[in-house]
C-alpha cells in the first residue's frame, strides 16, 4: 500500500460525481466523506455532463439502472473522458437480466473507463467466462485472474474483480490482495462503497495499479480493524465502526 495515494486524497479532498444505485447513496457518501472525499450524487441527463466536467472522478454504478438514467450515465462518462477524468465503472448485477447486459454493452460502446471493477461473476459475465450468479452476487470460485485479465485486454482499461482475494489486472502486469474481511460479504454496499474510495485514489498522481491495490489494501485493513473490536457482534454493529475505519492513517492500521 502506499500511504502517499492516500494522504493525497485527503489533502485535495477530490469531489467525486456518483451516477449510482438507490441502494447504497447514503453508505456510499457517509463513507467517502469518512475516507476523505467528497461525494457528490446526480443523476439527471440535463446536468450529467456539467457536474462531471466538473468534478475529480466519476463512478458508475448500474445497480438499480432504470431506462432514462442511462442516457445521463453515458453522458457524464463521455464527459469525464473528454476532460481527462478519471471514470470507473461497477456493473452491479450484469448478469442478472438482458436490460443490465445491454445497458452495459451500450456504456462501454460509449465511454471508456479508466476502471472496470466487480465481483468475479459480474466481470465473468462480461468478459464472456461462465459463472454463477444470483441477482448482484457472484457464487462459487474460479479462476479470478482469467476473468481480470480478459477485462483488461478487451477494454484496455484496469479490471478489479473483488471477493475473498481482490485480483487487479493493469495493462499486461497482475497483482493481488489478500485483506478484508467475511462481513464485508454481509453488508450490502461494501462493493459499491470500495468503488467510491477507489475512484478518489484514481485522482491521484500514481500508476493505476498503485491506485488500485492502495485502494483494496486499506479497505480490507479498514474491515480487519472494525471486525476485530470486542463490541462488534455482527454486521449490523461492525458497519459504524468500518466507516470510522475508513478515516484512519493507514500507517494505525497496519499496526493493528
Ligand atoms: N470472504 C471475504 N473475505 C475478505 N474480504 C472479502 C470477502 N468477500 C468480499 N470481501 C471484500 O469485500 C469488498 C467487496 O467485495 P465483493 O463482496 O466481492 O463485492 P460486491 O459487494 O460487489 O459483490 C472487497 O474489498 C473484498 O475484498
Ligand atoms: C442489493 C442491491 N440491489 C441492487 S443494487 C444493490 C446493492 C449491491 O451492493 P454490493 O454489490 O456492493 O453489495
Amino acid at each position: 500500500m502506499k500511504h502517499t495515494i492516500i494522504e493525497d486524497v485527503r489533502k485535495t479532498t477530490p469531489l467525486i460525481h456518483h451516477l449510482t444505485n438507490q441502494v447504497v447513496i447514503n453508505l456510499s457518501a457517509n463513507g467517502l466523506l469518512s475516507f476523505g472525499a467528497a461525494p457528490v450524487m446526480g443523476k439527471a441527463e440535463e446536468e450529467a455532463a456539467d457536474m462531471a466536467a466538473n468534478a475529480d472522478g466519476v463512478l458508475l454504478n448500474i445497480g438499480t439502472l432504470t431506462s432514462w438514467e442511462l442516457p445521463a450515465m453515458i453522458r457524464a462518462g463521455q464527459a469525464a473522458n473528454e476532460n481527462g477524468i478519471p471514470v470507473l465503472l461497477d456493473p452491479v448485477g450484469v448478469a442478472a437480466t438482458p436490460f443490465r447486459t445491454n445497458a452495459v454493452k451500450s456504456i462501454l460502446e460509449n465511454v471508456k473507463p479508466t476502471v472496470i471493477k466487480g465481483n468475479a461473476g459480474e466481470l465473468a459475465h462480461i468478459a464472456g467466462i461462465p459463472w454463477e450468479t444470483r441477482g448482484v452476487d457472484s457464487i462459487g470460485d474460479g479462476h479470478a485472474d482469467d476473468i481480470a485479465t480478459k477485462i483488461s485486454d478487451i477494454y484496455q482499461t484496469t479490471a478489479l474483480v473483488t471477493g475473498q482475494t481482490d485480483i487487479i489486472s493493469s495493462h499486461g502486469s497482475m497483482v493481488s490482495n489478500q485483506t478484508g474481511h467475511p462481513l464485508l460479504s454481509q453488508v450490502t454496499g461494501a462493493g459499491c462503497l470500495l468503488g467510491s474510495v477507489l475512484t478518489a485514489c484514481l485522482t491521484t498522481d500514481d500508476t493505476l495499479e498503485n491506485q488500485v491495490l492502495t485502494a483494496v489494501e486499506f479497505y480490507g485493513l479498514a474491515a480487519e480493524y472494525a471486525a476485530k473490536r470486542s463490541d462488534v457482534n455482527g454486521s449490523g454493529t461492525f458497519l459504524p465502526h468500518f466507516i470510522d475505519a475508513l478515516s484512519f492513517d493507514p500507517a494505525e492500521l497496519e499496526r493493528t
